[in-house]
């Protein structure tokens, strides 16, 4: 098994080109099930987690062509419908072949993904909005089985919570839908404004992209056409390349990256004390010595995002004075914090309240992934650690950090992969 050792740095300094993003790409590449051409996906990150949805397809019978950050999907060869427990286990995401493979064939099976270690993210919400269109669903063996022999029906759906594949996938099943879909309470983060976009350029027709009620009128079961395009970057993995910024005090530029889509992030770095230049393209930190400590609270887009808190909380074990993290979306996210402790982090749990007291001396350690965002956590705060860290068990990393240890490196990182 892989693991990542890193040593002090003084500083880091130069550019670090941002990768597609992770949670854009999954969704797309679900959509290519509901397209009647073969879909040129460009900028998708080499992450595992792309290869997983990948390799998801191609045993259900479609071709995928991967060449460098591009891949061809063809559909049309799409037999099989059931995602076995194999591909499901090693990434949740996988539900999201559910929407479109039931509104293409009229039935679907997708193995129930279960909890993970952030939480036990149930997929009610998906299965409850798909039998409102009209889907029969059956939960037997550890698989859902939905049938829709007469096609979705369009109708109203509230969500009682934002969820983010959830809106996913009733948006691509209500694409294919007879008639007209209502989300209200939809999710609406850019990586699903994107697989919108994508919809509409191809000739689906969905209004109120962006805002929470999300109208989709149905194609009656005719495919779409969707046209080559590009995966908007990660604001994840820029987000944490910010953060290494702020923690190693370093002037950082990153390129192809849309600030847009960073707006809170951005404005908790400011609170802390960095500022930033900005263009269409590039964000370049300019940090602060003196890291200010934060009060952040996880929520939906545009708040601050989930998949930012373990990276924000090693930022705060560096900052003056005491800072507070509320985590509201996942029950069980704060699984670094008892390895950041081991390298001598101060930080007191309460429930899902985070309280950090600042400016500890950090020292290394043998430290151990626990999930994706985890992962990065441990890597930032290894950077400012006394002697080395080695982080193990990254294959969590891997899931959704596009070459990490090749641009920490690229910018003056002692970050080596090593094998146990
Ligand atoms: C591949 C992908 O895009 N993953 C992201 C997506 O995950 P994902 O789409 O799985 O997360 P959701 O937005 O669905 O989850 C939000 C909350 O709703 C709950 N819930 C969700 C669905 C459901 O049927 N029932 C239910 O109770 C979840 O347990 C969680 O507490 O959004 C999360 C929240 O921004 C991010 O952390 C993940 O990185
Ligand atoms: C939690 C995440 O991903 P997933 O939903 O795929 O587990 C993430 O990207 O931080």
């Amino acid at each position: 098994m892989d693991y990542l050792q890193i040593k002090r740095v003084e500083s880091l300094s130069g550019n670090i080109k941002i990768s597609g993003a992770k949670n854009a790409s999954l969704p797309l590449i679900a959509m290519t099930i509901v397209a009647k051409n073969s879909v040129h996906i460009k900028n998708l990150p080499h992450v595992a987690d792309i290869n997983t949805l990948l390799k998801l397809l191609s045993n259900l019978g479609a071709t995928c062509e991967f060449c460098d950050d591009r891949v061809i999907v063809d559909t049309s060869s799409l037999t099989q419908t059931k995602a076995t427990y194999d591909i499901v286990r090693t990434m949740r995401a996988s539900i999201l072949v559910l929407g479109p493979i039931l509104a293409r064939f009229g039935h679907c099976e997708v193995s129930l993904p279960g909890g993970c270690a952030i939480g036990q993210r149930p997929v009610d919400l998906h299965l409850k909005a798909l039998e409102q269109m009209g889907a029969k669903i059956n939960i037997e063996a550890g698989y859902i089985q939905a049938t829709a022999p007469n096609g979705l029906r369009g109708c109203e759906i509230i969500f009682d919570k934002i969820t983010v594949t959830g809106t996913a996938n009733i948006v691509m099943a209500a694409a294919l839908a007879s008639g007209e879909t209502t989300i209200i309470n939809a999710a609406r983060e850019p990586e699903v404004v994107q697989l919108c976009e994508i919809l509409n350029a191809s000739g689906a027709k969905i209004e109120g992209i962006g805002t929470a009620v999300l109208k989709i009128h149905g194609t009656n079961g005719e495919l779409v056409d969707i046209k080559e395009f590009s995966v908007i970057p990660d604001r994840i993995e820029a987000g944490t390349y910010l953060c290494a910024g702020a923690i190693t005090r370093s002037e950082l530029t990153l390129t192809h990256v849309n600030a847009h889509h960073l707006g809170s992030v951005l404005s908790k770095l400011e609170d802390m004390g960095s500022t930033f230049s900005i263009t269409e393209d590039t964000i370049t930190i300019h940090p602060s010595k003196v890291i200010k400590s934060i009060k952040i609270v996880t929520q939906e887009y545009p708040a601050f995002p989930t998949d930012m808190q373990a990276q924000f909380l090693a930022l705060a074990t560096q900052a003056k004075g005491t800072s507070i993290i509320e985590e509201k979306l996942f029950e069980n996210r704060f699984m670094h914090v008892s390895e950041l402790q081991r390298m001598g982090a101060n930080i007191s749990l309460n429930g899902n309240v985070a309280t950090i007291n600042g400016g500890t001396k950090l020292s290394g350690t043998d430290v151990m992934a626990t999930d994706l965002r985890a992962s990065s956590a441990l890597v930032l705060a290894g950077l400012v650690a006394d002697g080395i860290t080695n982080v193990h068990r990254i294959y969590h990393l891997d899931r959704g950090y596009d070459a990490l240890e090749k641009k920490l490196e690229a910018v003056g990182a002692n970050v080596k992969r090593l094998k146990e």
